[in-house]
């Protein structure tokens, strides 16, 4: 089944067209990557599903629903969430804290209803921080849940990070580099982490520049060249395509 559906997707920067005329589907439940030289457009393409940018021309549709141009906060509340290239963590917040702002996404915006639900309030924030303990050992951060953000690593921030995320309950996880600066215990513990996150029904769409990573992880494969799309299809088809060994050795 379709979850996500991208036609014909533009945005030109002054005379910069970061990303041009781009389709592709994805299917829920599925790893997606999207891979290219740098400078290709991958960054650009997140910020354009996620809300970050308003596309110059094109449609993004989840669930058939036409979502382009609408804002981040809007995007969550449809189960669209990311990560980003570099770390988004409050450094003096602790790491559980970090996590339950994704998750505090999730309570009612509206005053009103809010109100209503002020006697509880105090329950909804013990379940919270229950919720987000659970999320943090579900990346395997156990150990943290008691823990100041600034004592993690860099490769459990990227976890806490992830973790974050999935605090929003989401259907789509967008994840920008996330094996970026890692050493290869925990990339393997991220990759580890994205095929769980996928086995729980969590779609996932991947930008990584580790190709062991993204060989061994996606079902299908975009990969991205000054902003055209240059091949898509499964790890195989992408690694025999004679396009995209051009544009990785610089041959065109
Ligand atoms: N806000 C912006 N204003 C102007 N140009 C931009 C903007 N954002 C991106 N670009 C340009 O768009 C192009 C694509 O950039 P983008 O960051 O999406 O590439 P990328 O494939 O993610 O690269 P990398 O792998 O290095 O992260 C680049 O030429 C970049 O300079």
């Amino acid at each position: 089944m379709t979850l996500l559906q991208v036609d014909q997707l533009s945005i030109h920067f002054g005379g910069v067209k970061a990303v041009q005329n781009v389709s592709f589907t994805i299917d829920a439940g599925i790893v997606y990557s999207v891979i290219g030289p740098n400078g290709a457009g991958k960054t650009t393409l997140f910020n354009l599903i996620t809300g970050v940018y308003k596309p110059t021309t094109g449609t993004i549709r989840l669930d058939g629903e036409a979502i382009e141009g609408r804002s981040p906060n809007e995007l969550a509340e449809r189960g669209v969430a990311r990560t980003f290239q570099n770390l988004q963590i409050c450094m003096n917040m602790s790491a559980l804290e970090n996590v339950m702002v994704g998750a505090h996404l999730q309570l009612d915006r509206n005053p009103l209803k809010a109100a209503l639900r002020w006697p509880t309030l105090r329950q909804r924030d013990a379940q919270l921080r229950q919720e987000a303990a659970e999320l943090m050992k579900f990346v395997g951060l156990g150990e943290y849940v008691n823990a100041r953000a600034d004592a993690m690593s860099y490769g459990a921030l990227k976890r806490l990070e992830i973790s974050r995320a999935l605090a929003m309950k989401p259907r789509l996880v967008f994840l920008d580099e996330p094996a970026a600066g890692l050493n290869p215990t925990e990339t393997q513990a991220v990759d580890e982490l994205v095929r769980k996150m996928a086995d729980s029904g969590v779609t996932v769409v991947l930008v990584e520049h580790d190709m062991k990573m993204v060989m061994n992880l996606s079902d299908r494969i975009l990969v991205l060249d000054y902003g055209k799309k240059l091949a898509e299809g499964t790890g195989e088809e992408i690694r025999r395509n004679p396009d995209v060994i051009a544009a990785y050795l610089g041959t065109h």
